[in-house]
């Protein structure tokens, strides 16, 4: 499978609260250095403030890295963008915050496709999306607060394959839904990225929900990938961080 996105050495650090001189900016990301290929989930792993959410950013063009380069199919991520309108989605942990909430869900899905000057007719376009992540059309005119959390989080999936993305970054995007919930929409995004051949970054802190739904695991530990592995060889973990986390896995086929 080519590489679809090359992350080569990269390396961000920040201004620290508080702090004007060179020497209180913190390195967030120590040169890190992974791919993710084509068609395949890859997770990206790490406790909370690992750099997990910074790493997206510069992934989804919204920051530079200081050093290194975050390649897609070659190049940097502004000019494939600029080349490839709507290829590129994200879906966010807060569903609340990442919808408007004076957009009925027809205005929410509308939105992106509106913004390709979509030449089709948009009802029927938004029924199908809806459909497709199994939310009723009879939603459509209802308001983000008049739905449950994993129904929103439905529509921010509906939303972010409405432009039939190549890659879709999930950041932290099943995380804030009770578990059973977590499960019916890790499915659905497991069977939407076969159906449309996407590939997903799926970025979280649980390595259970990593482990069941991506092919690839890169773990990242203070700025660092410390490991990478296909799911499938997980058990050959050499790095005591990974190796922590994965002990504290209730073991799958009990
Ligand atoms: N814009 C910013 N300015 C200053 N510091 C920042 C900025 N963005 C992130 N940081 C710092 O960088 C570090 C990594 O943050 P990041 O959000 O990437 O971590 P994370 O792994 O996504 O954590 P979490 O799982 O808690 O979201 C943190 O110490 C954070 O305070």
């Amino acid at each position: 499978m080519p590489n679809l996105v090359e992350i080569n050495n990269v390396e961000k650090s920040y201004v620290k609260a508080g702090g004007n001189f060179s020497s209180s900016r913190v390195k967030v990301l120590k040169g890190v250095t992974f791919a993710i290929e084509e068609g395949l989930c890859v997770g990206l792993i790490g406790e909370s403030g690992s750099g997990k959410s910074t790493l997206s950013r510069l992934i989804l063009g919204l920051e530079k890295p200081d050093k290194g380069a975050v390649l897609i199919e070659g190049q940097p991520v502004p000019e494939w963008i600029k080349a490839n309108q709507g290829k590129m989605s994200v879906v966010f942990q807060d569903y609340t915050s990442s919808v408007n909430p004076k957009y009925t869900i027809k205005e929410t899905i509308a939105e992106p496709i509106r913004a390709m000057n979509y030449a089709g007719n948009l009802e029927d376009r938004i029924d199908a999306l809806l459909a497709k992540v199994s939310l009723s059309p009879d939603l459509k005119d209802r308001y983000p607060h008049e739905l449950s959390g994993g129904q929103v989080q439905r529509v921010c999936i509906a939303r972010a394959i409405s432009t039939n993305p190549r890659f879709i970054v999930l950041d932290e995007a099943i995380s804030s839904l009770d578990v059973s919930v977590q499960t019916q929409v890790m499915n659905l995004l497991h069977q939407l990225r076969l159906e449309m051949k996407m590939t997903y970054l799926f970025v979280a802190h649980d390595l259970q929900a990593v482990a069941h739904l991506c092919n690839k695991i890169v773990f990242l530990y203070r700025g660092e990938v410390v490991e990478q592995l296909m799911s499938a060889d997980l058990v050959n973990a050499q790095n005591e961080y990974a190796k922590s986390l994965l002990a504290s896995v209730i073991p799958f086929d009990v």
